[in-house]
């Protein structure tokens, strides 16, 4: 039976690395789920990989991870036309309007604090959240919410008997305890979403593990490091796309003091292609799998250990089925509002 490996966000960057690099190590034996929420994009996507894997198997599928609506139809999708579920990567993820902070990086530059601040990029990103049309943060709803429903509707194929599944979240380094709270798990009132819903995703996945391992559904994170995409080229929008790669020799330098500068989208998917051929089992929950690049450009991946706690990932994990109960709750109530203005 093929494997049926489903990547979120898969239209570009780290994403349709991943593809790409599943597709070269086995391109008949794989059915590859694109769910992307723009499908020009995705079909555009799904064109370049069968342009270098003319064989393969490679589906799309409709899905805004910030919208529960979408969410919800896109997995009823999916229980439709796959029995099985073996990879599934939450991988999609935004950063908006960053502020990239100026004299932070200068005063960072001279202080001992450098190779953190390149690696994890703290203290001089701030971000300006938006609410959705469902009423929740845009970063916790794109980042994590999404993400959560979807595994959550999706159980049924995920927990089966006879076989393990394989959760990998896409997280970053840029994760950090001081930007969540359990009092306000969606960052309403701070000024550092993307590192709060990063955050909870490393929280989610220990709860995870805690709750479905012994029905063979397991979850890993990954830090890609910095690598040149979409996500990144938004955070200096006024740098053209040739001033970046008029940085690069600069960016390889620093690559000689930090690996975590693993630049290209190819180098960053390392662990989250790493994952694929390991035996989930055989993994650390507590765990972040970085990919890594050395100064002569070899990746690697390397488990590090995370600032997390049983406690406060259980809390998460309360106050997150909490908040699924109140949007289906919510949504219910819409569809019976809509059918009544329907029928009068
Ligand atoms: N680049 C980096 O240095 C780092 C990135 N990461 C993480 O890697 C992941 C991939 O990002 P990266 O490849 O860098 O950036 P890209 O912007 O290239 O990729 C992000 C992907 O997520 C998709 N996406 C965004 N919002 C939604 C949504 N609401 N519903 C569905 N899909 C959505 C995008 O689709 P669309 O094309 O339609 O926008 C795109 O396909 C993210 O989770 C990011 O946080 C982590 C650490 C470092
Ligand atoms: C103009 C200058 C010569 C160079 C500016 C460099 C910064 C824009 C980058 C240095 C470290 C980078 C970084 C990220 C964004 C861009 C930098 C701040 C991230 C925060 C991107 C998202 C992530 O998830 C982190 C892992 C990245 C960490 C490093």
């Amino acid at each position: 039976m093929n494997k049926v490996v489903l990547v979120t966000g898969a239209n570009s960057g780290i994403g349709m690395a991943l593809c790409e690099r599943l597709l070269s190590r086995d391109t008949e034996g794989l059915q590859l789920c694109l769910a992307c929420r723009n499908m020009y994009r995705a079909q555009a996507a799904r064109a370049a990989l069968l342009t270098s894997h003319p064989t393969a198997q490679v589906a799309l599928l409709q899905m805004d991870t910030s919208s529960i609506s979408s969410v919800l139809t896109a997995a009823q999708e999916v229980k439709l036309r796959y029995n099985r579920l073996d990879y599934l990567y939450l991988n999609a993820g935004i950063m908006p309007n960053p502020q990239f902070d100026v004299k932070a990086f200068f005063k960072g530059i001279f202080s001992s604090n450098i190779i953190t601040m390149f690696a994890t990029g703290e203290g001089i990103l701030t971000q300006k959240d938006d609410v959705t049309s469902d009423g929740l943060q845009e970063v916790f709803a794109t980042n994590l919410f999404g993400h959560f429903l979807l595994i959550r509707e999706l159980e049924p194929v995920l927990c089966q008997p006879d076989r393990t599944s394989h959760l990998i979240w896409t997280s970053s380094s840029n994760a950090h305890r001081s930007a969540f709270s359990l009092e306000d798990i969606q960052h309403r009132k701070g000024t550092q979403p993307y590192s709060s819903s990063k955050y909870a995703s490393d929280l989610l996945n220990l709860a995870l593990n805690t709750h479905f391992n012994k029905q063979g559904l397991y979850s890993s994170v990954i830090c890609p490091g910095f690598v040149m995409t979409n996500l990144t080229y938004g955070i200096l929008p006024s740098f053209p796309a040739f001033v970046w790669s008029l940085l690069m020799p600069v960016f390889w330098l620093i690559r000689m003091f930090t690996n975590t500068f693993t630049l290209t989208p190819y180098n960053g998917a390392e662990a989250l292609f790493w994952l694929f051929k390991q035996k989930p089992e055989s993994l650390d929950p507590q765990a972040k799998y970085h990919s890594l690049t050395s100064g002569l450009g070899n990746n690697y991946t390397q488990p590090r250990k995370m600032d997390i706690d049983l406690e406060t990932s259980e809390a998460l994990f309360e106050k997150l089925l909490q908040l699924e109960s109140e949007v289906r709750k919510k949504l219910k109530e819409k569809q019976k509002a809509s059918q009544h203005l329907h029928s009068a």
